[in-house]
């Protein structure tokens, strides 16, 4: 790569760009709420159930200077997604005080596997096993999403409610795959710990991005 462009995405003012959308939001908190979605490439997580395998490697998605997409994220909505990949891979300072600068709702989606970085009206944590969280994220967290794949998930998901700050919302996912037989516990789980709630990618129902 380019060594200026290098520089840039460095800084953050240019990022490997997979994807960007304007849907609804399908998944937690604001589930059913109009959102653009940037999608920025480059993941060393390795969830095996991940459902945007083609965004691990970085190299395959182009450095993109920030502005462009924050003129095309404001054209659309006032709440912005930002999602990966994993996004904290990136110094996420610039292109978020640049939506902030237009006056949209900028929020995160993240296993938090790196440190924090950037300014955010709405953090949703989803930790994964193969890369737990930095110490940080976690009482920054408005929302924890954990991905309930098998059994031991639910005590694993209590590992991390433990850690979260107290108004911290909690919610059960189903991995897509494993949805039919998990989500009777789940329900059963949220039935007898209401703390909880279940989310559900509502957007893969639907059939829209
Ligand atoms: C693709 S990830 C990208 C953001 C970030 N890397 C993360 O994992 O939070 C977006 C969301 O989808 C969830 N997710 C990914 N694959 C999934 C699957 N197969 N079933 C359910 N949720 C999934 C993740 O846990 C995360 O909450
Ligand atoms: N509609 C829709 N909602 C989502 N919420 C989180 C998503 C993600 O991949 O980060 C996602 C996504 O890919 N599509
Ligand atoms: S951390 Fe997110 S993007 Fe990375 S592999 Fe896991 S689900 Fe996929
Ligand atoms: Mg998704």
């Amino acid at each position: 790569m380019d060594a200026a462009i290098k520089a840039q995405v460095e800084a953050g003012t240019m990022l490997p760009l997979m994807e960007e959308f304007y849907t609804i939001q399908g998944e937690g908190y604001h589930t059913g709420k109009a959102a653009y979605f940037i999608r920025i490439g480059g993941c060393d997580v390795g969830c095996h159930w991940c459902d945007v395998k083609e965004s691990w490697n970085a190299d395959l998605h182009p450095p993109t200077a920030i502005e462009q997409v924050v003129e095309n994220a404001a054209h659309y909505s006032n709440t912005v997604v930002i999602t990966g990949g994993e996004p904290l891979t990136w110094n996420m300072r610039p292109i978020t005080e640049a939506l902030k600068a237009k006056g949209l709702q900028v929020h995160i989606e993240t296993s938090g596997a790196y440190p924090l970085t950037g300014k955010w009206d709405w953090i949703c944590l989803s930790p994964k096993k193969t890369k737990p969280p930095v110490a940080e994220v976690y009482e920054q967290a408005h929302e924890l999403k954990v991905i309930v794949f098998n059994n031991h998930d639910f005590k694993w998901a209590e590992e991390h409610a433990a850690k979260v700050s107290p108004d911290c919302k909690l919610y059960l996912q189903p991995e897509w795959s494993k949805r039919e037989q998990m989500l009777p516990k789940i329900s059963e789980y949220v039935m007898a710990n209401p703390q909880w709630q279940i989310s559900l990618q509502t957007h893969k129902y639907i059939g829209i991005p």
